[in-house]
C-alpha cells in the first residue's frame, strides 16, 4: 500500500483569525506527521481542512499526485479519522457502536478489536455507562477493525491509561511498518516513533 499526501501552501482562517498561511508538508508510506502547537493554534482545524470539512482560503492538496483540492472523496475513502471526542452513541452498546462504524466486520474481528483495547467484558454495556477512557477505547477499536491507508488522529491519547497509550503506540507503529501513514495532533513529542513535526505558530 503506497500513499503520498501533499499539502501545499495552506491558508486557513477561522472567525477571521489566521491559523496558518503558506503551510506545506507531506506524508507518505510509513511516515508519522505530528501536528504541534499551543491550545487554539489550529491543529484540529488543520485536519478538518485537509479532510474538506472546513474551507481553506488558498492551497492545494494532492493524493498520490492527483489534485484533490476540489473533491476530497478519494482521500475520505482512504482514511480513518478519530476526532477529539470519541464520537460514540450513548444509547448503543459497545458492540453496536462498533457495528455502526464497521458494519462488515466479522464477529471474530470485532471480538479481537475489543480484546486489543481491553473491552471484551463490556461488549453489551451501553456506552453511557462507560468511563471517559473506555469511551476513547471504543473509538480506538475502529483502528483495529478497518484497514485504511491514512489515519488522522486528533489527540488520541486523551483519557487513556498507560496500557491504552502503549497499545495505541504499538498500533501506530504497526500501521507505519505496513506502509500506512499517520497524521496525529498531540502535545506528546513521540520521539520513539520518529515523527516529522509540523508546528503551528501564531
Ligand atoms: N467549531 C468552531 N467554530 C468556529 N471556530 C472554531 C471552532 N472550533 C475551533 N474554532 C476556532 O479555531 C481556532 C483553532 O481551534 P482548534 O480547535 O483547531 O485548535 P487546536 O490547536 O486543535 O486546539 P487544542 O490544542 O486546544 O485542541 C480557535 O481560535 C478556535 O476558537
Amino acid at each position: 500500500m503506497s500513499v503520498n499526501l501533499q499539502i501545499n501552501n495552506f491558508w486557513i482562517e477561522r472567525n477571521e483569525r489566521q491559523l496558518c498561511r503558506d503551510l506545506s508538508f507531506s506524508v507518505s508510506d510509513g511516515e508519522l506527521v505530528r501536528i504541534a502547537g499551543d491550545n487554539g493554534a489550529g491543529k484540529s482545524s488543520l485536519i478538518k481542512a485537509i479532510l474538506g470539512w472546513i474551507p481553506i482560503e488558498e492551497g492545494l492538496i494532492r493524493l498520490n499526485g492527483e489534485d484533490i483540492t476540489h473533491n476530497r472523496d478519494l482521500l475520505l475513502f482512504d482514511q480513518i479519522y478519530l476526532g477529539h471526542t470519541p464520537g460514540i452513541k450513548s444509547i448503543l452498546s459497545v458492540n453496536e457502536n462498533l457495528r455502526m462504524y464497521c458494519p462488515n466486520a466479522s464477529e471474530v474481528a470485532l471480538n479481537e478489536a475489543l480484546q486489543q483495547v481491553n473491552l471484551e467484558l463490556f461488549d453489551d454495556t451501553p456506552a453511557a455507562q462507560l468511563s471517559a477512557g473506555q469511551k476513547r477505547r471504543v473509538a480506538l477499536a475502529r483502528l483495529w477493525l478497518t484497514k485504511k491507508r491514512i489515519w488522522f488522529l486528533d489527540e488520541p491519547f486523551t483519557a487513556l491509561d498507560a496500557h491504552g497509550v502503549a497499545a495505541l503506540e504499538a498500533k501506530i507503529q504497526s500501521q507505519l511498518e505496513s506502509g500506512g501513514a499517520v497524521v496525529i495532533t498531540t502535545h506528546q513529542p513521540l520521539y520513539h516513533l520518529s515523527p516529522k513535526t509540523v508546528e503551528l505558530t501564531p
